[in-house]
């Protein structure tokens, strides 16, 4: 499991390192240690871009502070690896002194952003415009050079952090620095797991920081392997009841397909049973025979989880399926129409005795608040779980997307699949079937509603890699019958991981 800090904890961790080398007479040492980091992975993508390091050329982007310092710093020691190394200081009268010196002594050139810089295109840039204390969207002269170089399709190496992302909240400005690697030290930051698609492959370098632990503001990002060895296997003494029961209620005249890969994912995701509520028995029944059909919610059997919404509408008939569900007291899935019903009636939510797991796309998301601060997911998703638990409401909320978050409250975990082949329409019927028939059997493990939706949103993402690699190549688009039909081959990749 990968865990990434606030801005607040990682200064704390590194304060006592910076003192101590201060009073030993070296004030940048921890800074050269991070330096020597950034140097050699930007050497490793050279090597892997141009197939060497020596005589390849490489611009530094300088901003005024620390991030700046390290950027030079890394300057240095790839100009004794034979590079051509160019600094371009975005703002003279501010830059780190000792580091510039550095990079001039090594043989460095150096010009100010906008003056007489090297002309030929660099093989690499290395982004020290601004890391921890960067705020908002990079400014000129920085702006107008980044999008330059990125449209002459130049790799970029962020230090510490892709500039013009939020190092906490992980926003992606407008104008920002897309990293093709970042390297950081000692701990990752929550951006790093916020904004993961930004960052390109992240690298820790050790800076001799200690082993940082949880607080309420870590992200959290599961190991594959972990949700693996996780999945509910059936024992010898197991049968379909132990194995839990959900029940999905889904699917509409106008939307039929929702029941079919919502209740097909159910039965794909456990051995359990799966009971089916609404008008697609027929078309559910034709690719699921085993699903268990029943004509309303009141006439529908036990089952220790439900799920609810998707396609099912969003008339009085729908809201008042919800409720009757909800009264029953056993953990559900909101997922889609179920979700808009909420955002129309708050109020049904009241009949949640058991833990709820809401499933909203970002519009959905809107809906529910208001479309309230569209650019701190985590912060906005934090603050929604935050109102419904101090209604009274077991809250979980899973906020879907590129990197889809899970919130219950006190942890923030963060999934991201690594491409983006899941955005396609009716994937969130098969995510809220595979959570479903989780929270049915009660996978434990860190959290009872957290951990399995956690577990459902890697379940899916893998599916999706499966089924968009199954020509080989590249891979290729998908739609959700093709993530449905991938899920048994991901669920056996993720145990066997
Ligand atoms: N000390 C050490 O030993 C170690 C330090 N480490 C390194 O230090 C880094 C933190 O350095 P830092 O605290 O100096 O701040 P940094 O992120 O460089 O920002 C500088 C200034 O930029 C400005 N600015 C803000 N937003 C902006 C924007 N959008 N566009 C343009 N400019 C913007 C803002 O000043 P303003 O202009 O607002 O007055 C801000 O104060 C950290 O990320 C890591 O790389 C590591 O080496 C480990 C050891
Ligand atoms: N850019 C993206 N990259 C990867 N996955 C995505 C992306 N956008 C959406 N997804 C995933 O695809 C699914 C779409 O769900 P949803 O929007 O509810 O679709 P639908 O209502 O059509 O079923 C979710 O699991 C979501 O996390």
């Amino acid at each position: 499991m990968l865990r990434a800090h606030p801005v607040e904890a990682i200064r704390a961790a590194e304060r006592p390192l910076i003192e101590a080398a201060a009073a030993a007479g070296d004030p940048d040492a921890v800074m050269r240690r991070a330096a020597s980091g950034v140097a050699h992975h930007t050497a490793a993508l050279l090597r892997r871009r141009t197939g060497g390091v020596y005589g390849r050329s490489v611009m530094l982007l300088v901003g005024s502070g620390d991030n700046g310092g390290d950027a030079l710093y890394s300057g240095a020691v790839l100009r004794g690896r034979g590079c051509r190394v160019e600094a371009v200081l975005l703002d003279p009268e501010r830059v780190h002194g000792r580091a510039l010196q550095a990079l001039r002594g090594a043989g460095g050139r150096v010009a100010a952003a906008g003056t007489g810089t090297d002309s030929s295109t660099p093989d690499v840039v290395i982004d020290g415009v601004v890391g921890l204390a960067g705020s908002g969207p990079l400014r000129e002269p920085a702006a107008a050079t980044v999008a330059a170089l990125a449209g002459a399709g130049v790799p970029f190496v962020a230090v510490d952090l892709p500039s013009g992302v939020d190092a906490d909240t992980g926003t992606v400005h407008e104008a920002h620095v897309r990293a093709d690697v970042t390297v950081t030290f000692g701990a990752l930051r929550r951006a790093h797991l916020l904004a993961s698609p930004t960052c390109g492959r992240v690298e820790v370098v050790d800076i001799g920081l200690a082993d940082m632990g949880s607080e309420p503001l870590t992200v959290l990002r599961p190991d594959p392997a972990e949700v693996g060895r996780a999945w509910p296997v059936p024992g010898p003494d197991d049968d379909k009841y132990t194995q839990g029961v959900v029940a999905v209620r889904a699917g509409s005249a106008r939307f039929p397909g929702a029941a079919v890969l919502c209740a097909s994912a159910a039965v794909a995701a456990t051995s359990g049973m799966v009971r089916y509520v609404g008008s697609g028995s027929t078309d559910v029944l034709a690719g699921r025979p085993e699903v268990v059909c029943h004509p309303s919610v009141a006439e529908a059997g036990t089952a220790q989880a439900w799920v609810v919404g998707p396609g099912a509408g969003t008339g009085t008939e729908a809201v008042a399926d919800i409720d009757a569900i909800l009264a029953r007291g056993r953990p559900t899935v909101l997922d889609a129409d179920a979700l808009t019903c909420v955002a129309g009636h708050p109020v049904v939510l009241r009949s949640a005795s058991a833990p709820v797991l809401l499933t909203p796309h970002a519009g959905e998301f809107d809906r529910l608040t208001g479309g309230r601060d569209r650019t701190d997911r985590s912060g906005a998703l934090r603050r929604y779980v935050a109102d419904l638990r101090d209604r009274g409401i077991p809250a979980t909320v899973l906020l879907k997307g590129r990197v889809t978050l899970v919130d219950d409250g006190e942890t923030t975990w963060s999934i991201d699949p690594g491409s983006s082949w899941a955005a396609t329409a009716g994937s969130g019927d098969v995510l809220s079937g595979v959570a479903g028939a989780l929270l049915a059997n009660g996978l434990g493990c860190g959290g009872e509603v957290a951990w399995p939706a956690v577990a459902a949103a890697v379940a899916h993402g893998e599916a999706a890699r499966v089924a968009a690699g199954r020509t080989g190549g590249a891979g290729a688009p998908i739609g959700a019958g093709d993530l449905l039909r991938a899920l048994p081959s991901a669920i056996s990749a993720l145990r066997g991981a």
